[in-house]
This record gives structure tokens, C-alpha cells and sequence, in this order.
């Protein structure tokens, strides 16, 4: 997995909206897919990510490893060890057709693969989202997530128009946070 890009980086990278990926995709972007959900898959290996010294992930989006196209890794591990994953894809063109009112934060707050600090903070995210996006055949899909499936594709998602997590944390008041927010733990 090429060295994965740090906001302390002078790489404008991560601060740029993504193109457009067109379709069929081409060598490079077959292979970027690929290597983005490895990096996923071997990061969630207690044994290979001991080994090649990885942070775990749940995603990881193509512009944090210097390539300026949407797309993004999702990998979200079931409930258990040998359950099948909460939700596994690489989305292609993704876009939000629709977002609840209600917002939620992780209880924990956030953090990034490619930010190498603690940003303490909530994070306000919508609690339920209605994703439209392609998949590597070119299909086009069209998924319901809600509560952590939707604030980890909301991270992704952020990655494609050049947002950080802690560039929705209130630093005034970083814990500071409405009423209604829902905290997930
Ligand atoms: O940097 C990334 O985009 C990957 C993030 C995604 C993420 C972080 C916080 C909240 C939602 C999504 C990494 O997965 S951060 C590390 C991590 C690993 C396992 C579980 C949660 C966070
Ligand atoms: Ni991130």
C-alpha cells in the first residue's frame, strides 16, 4: 500500500475535490480499488498489521493515497469475529441522495489515517443516510445505512471534497453539542 498522505504533508491532495471516475475503469484504477480495500483487509488482520506496523481502518479513501479520483474502501466487520461485514464495498462516484435531520457523533469522536494526532471533539454527522454510488462492474447502487455505517461513509465522503473530520469540531467547545445529537458508542 503506497505511504498514505498526512494532513502535515505539503500535498494539496487532501484538500482538493476528486474527479469523476469514468467507466470502464481504467488499469490504475482497477488496481487503486484493489489496493485501497487491501489495505483494509490486511489493517484488520491482528497478525499482518502487527507485522507491517498498520492503523487500523474502516476506510480509506483514494485521495489519501495521492489519488485525486472518487473513490473510496469501505470495510465495517460484522458484530463478531467470524460474522460477515457490517457493509464491504468500493464506491465509485458516490454521492448522498438523502440525509436524516437527526445527527449523531461517535461518543469517542473521530479520528484518521492520515491525521497522526488526537483531535478531541464530537464529530455531528446525520444518523441516516440514503447512498448512491457505482461498484467496480459499473453497477449502480443504492444503499440505506444509519448510525456507524453512515458517520464512517460521511468520513470517506469528506475525503472526496477535500474535509477533514476535525473540520466539523466545534474548537471553542469541542464536546459541546445539541441536545437531540445522538452519541453512539
Ligand atoms: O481515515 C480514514 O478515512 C479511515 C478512518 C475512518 C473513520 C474514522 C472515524 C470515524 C469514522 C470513520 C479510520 O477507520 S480511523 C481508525 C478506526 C479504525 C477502526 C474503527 C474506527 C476507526
Ligand atoms: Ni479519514
Amino acid at each position: 500500500m503506497d505511504d498514505i498522505v498526512r494532513d502535515t504533508d505539503n500535498n494539496p491532495v487532501l484538500r482538493t475535490r476528486a474527479a469523476k471516475v469514468d467507466f470502464p475503469l481504467s488499469v490504475e484504477n482497477q488496481q487503486l480499488a484493489q489496493q485501497l480495500m487491501e489495505y483494509l483487509e490486511n489493517s484488520q488482520n491482528e497478525e499482518i498489521a502487527e507485522k507491517y506496523q498498520l492503523r487500523a481502518g474502516v476506510g480509506l479513501a483514494a485521495p489519501q493515497v495521492n489519488h485525486g479520483v472518487r473513490m473510496t474502501a469501505v470495510l465495517i466487520p460484522g458484530e463478531n469475529e467470524d460474522d460477515e461485514p457490517a457493509f464491504k464495498d468500493v464506491l465509485v462516484n458516490p454521492v448522498i441522495l438523502s440525509e436524516s435531520v437527526q445527527m449523531a457523533a461517535l461518543a469517542e469522536g473521530e479520528g484518521c489515517l492520515s491525521v497522526d494526532r488526537d483531535v478531541p471533539g464530537y464529530v455531528p454527522r446525520h444518523d441516516r443516510i440514503t447512498l448512491k454510488y457505482q461498484n467496480l462492474a459499473g453497477e449502480t447502487k443504492q444503499v440505506r445505512l444509519k448510525h456507524y455505517p453512515a458517520i464512517v461513509v460521511q468520513h470517506e465522503l469528506d475525503h472526496l471534497i477535500g474535509v477533514l473530520f476535525y473540520d466539523h469540531i466545534d474548537e471553542n467547545e469541542p464536546f459541546n453539542h445539541p441536545d437531540d445529537l445522538i452519541l453512539l458508542s
